[in-house]
């Protein structure tokens, strides 16, 4: 299956303001790519936009075959949730349920039967060297720990593509370098391709791409030495 990631000729605008204008890529299926750029660039309204989130006033978006910016509501919901991952800054997770059940919660969503969807949900928490953490809640776990359930948690429907915004924001060097370390590895080891916004060239270093939007449009797109991968 194509499941490239492509937008055409992207806008968005907020009253005066041009988030977007007129912004056009392509990300292929296993790319893993940094979107970087000052503060109100149009990062984040991008991210938005790729996924399905907000809808663009102009252009569209789609993955392989399917545009995403004409399906319906309740399409594009379906299509987020089976086709898409999301890794946020601070987790997200759900602070009433254990590590575990935030991990099977998409596979819950896809019909899965509870047992088969913790089973599952155990053995990614596995992978991710949270082995002994599927009871706990996210309360009792470290940011690096909550961060590595959430990666979890978008991998585990095996998405096309993992979004990820700011995703080590909340954490220190080392720990978000590890956090990088891991989300990058399990992306690509899934085959899947990975979108991180963020502000920290280190972040960036850990992919294989690197987009720069500097006033609502695309100022720089290139390959990374990745120097964070060592
Ligand atoms: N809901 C909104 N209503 C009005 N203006 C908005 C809205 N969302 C974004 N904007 C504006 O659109 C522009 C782009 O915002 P966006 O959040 O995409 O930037 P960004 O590059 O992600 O910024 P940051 O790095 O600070 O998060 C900014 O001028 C912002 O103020």
């Amino acid at each position: 299956m194509n499941e490239t990631l492509t937008a055409t000729n992207l806008v968005k605008t907020y009253g005066q303001v041009h988030a977007l204008a007129g912004v056009s890529l392509a990300i292929n299926a296993g790319e893993t790519v940094a979107i970087m750029g000052p503060s109100g660039s149009g990062k984040s309204t991008l991210l938005h936009c790729l996924s399905g989130i907000l809808k663009p006033d102009g252009g569209d978006v789609r993955l392989g075959g399917a545009d995403i910016t004409t399906m319906s509501d309740a399409q594009r919901s379906k299509l987020r949730r089976s086709r898409f991952g999301f890794v946020f800054q601070d987790g997200q997770l759900v602070a009433e349920l254990s590590a575990a059940e935030n991990v099977a919660f998409p596979l819950l969503l896809a019909g899965w039967s509870r047992s088969k969807a913790l089973a599952e949900a155990n053995q990614w928490l596995s992978r991710l060297g949270l082995a002994e953490m599927g009871g706990r809640k996210p309360g009792e776990m470290s940011g690096g720990q909550a961060q590595r359930v959430a990666i979890a948690r978008a991998l585990v429907h095996k998405p096309a593509v993992v979004f990820a915004d700011e995703p080590t924001g909340a954490l220190d060097q080392a720990t978000g370098h590890e956090v990088m370390q891991i989300l990058t590895t399990v992306t690509k080891m899934s085959g899947a391709s990975l979108i991180v916004v963020t502000h920290d060239t280190k972040v960036a270093g850990w992919c294989s791409r690197l987009i720069e939007i500097r006033d609502a449009l695309i100022h720089a797109d290139s390959a990374t030495n990745q120097a964070g991968v060592r």
